[in-house]
């Protein structure tokens, strides 16, 4: 028997930088959570223990806060577009690199209708990600841009049943023609070029994906999921694919009869777990597809 190396990568995880612009004295804050990973031949390093080809992941995390500072931070996908291609042109034995970013949100302070200059509050728990893939330099420099939200928390409180599944021996659930529906949307797409206005096209994929959520009378999470991807991929003929991670937030109406109330689906438990997990990609039938971009992307793996 042989034993052989796998596949690998290595690089930071989670660098949290926060980039302040404090040209003026109006402030404006950036938030970041940055991972990088280098990928390409570093066989030596793990089977002689040769560290020579090794960019240390101390490095990797100096540079994306010294690139904050110095580029200034911009959009998630350029920021990650320029580590990505800086990293493989500094390490010959990378042939590409990964970087994954998520950004949280910061909403000014309302005093009496004007947002305060230098403070802030945090918008909530949805973060806007990229994870951009680089092999190459230069000329021949290749990219894949995977971007995405975290954490869209959703619900709609009628417009949404589960009915005519199949059932066993073990089954238990009533059929409902009226049901809350929620979930917190993982959601990524990925885009066919790298020429594309990113903050424009993440705002309108965004407005897409809540639209279609509301219009759609979902017979399930999977038909709802199926319907807002087809319509990103509709609109958006930069976007190839896009996939979905949803959990079926689970709202059981609460049984007020012991309390002689009536329930007429007004009062649920909001079940925390177990929940449904429902994954589903839509994309283009006539363009290539890109497993290798989609590699370790958490949620997709
Ligand atoms: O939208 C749903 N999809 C399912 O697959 C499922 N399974 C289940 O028990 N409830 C639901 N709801």
């Amino acid at each position: 028997m042989a034993v052989v190396l796998g596949t690998n990568q290595y690089g930071k995880a989670e660098c949290h930088v926060v980039r302040v612009y404090r040209d003026t004295a109006r402030h404006h804050i950036r938030d970041l959570t940055v991972s990088t990973a280098l990928r390409g031949d570093f066989t030596e390093a793990h089977v002689d223990g040769d560290q020579g080809e090794v960019l240390p992941t101390d490095t990797q995390k100096n540079t994306v806060f010294a690139f904050a500072s110095e580029r200034g931070v911009g959009q998630i996908e350029d920021f990650a577009l320029e580590l990505g291609e800086h990293f493989v042109r500094q390490t010959p034995a990378a042939t590409e690199a990964k970087i994954d970013v998520s950004e949280h949100g910061w909403d000014r302070i309302d005093i009496d209708g004007h947002g305060h200059d230098h403070s802030f509050v945090r918008s909530g728990q949805e973060t806007r990600t990229t994870v951009v893939t680089v092999r190459g330099h230069g000329a021949d420099r290749q990219a894949w841009v995977i971007s995405g939200l975290n954490d869209l928390v959703l619900a709609k409180t009628t417009g949404s049943e589960f009915q005519g599944f199949r059932t066993d021996g073990y089954t238990t659930l009533a059929e409902t023609d009226d049901r809350v529906l929620a979930t917190s949307l993982v959601a990524r797409w990925r885009y066919l070029g790298t020429e594309v206005d990113w903050g424009k096209s993440y705002s309108a994929v965004r407005a897409t994906l809540l639209r279609r959520f509301a219009e759609v009378h979902s017979k399930a999470l999977q038909q709802s999921l199926y319907e807002m991807g087809k319509a990103v991929l509709e609109q958006h003929t930069d976007i190839a694919e896009i996939r979905f991670s949803a959990p079926n937030k689970h709202h059981f109406l609460f049984d007020l009869e012991p309390f002689g109330l009536e329930n007429p689906g007004e009062v649920f438990h909001a079940a925390d777990r177990p929940y449904g997990l429902i994954d589903v990609s839509v994309r283009r039938d006539d363009v290539t597809e890109a497993e290798s971009a989609w590699h370790a992307v958490p949620g997709f793996c």
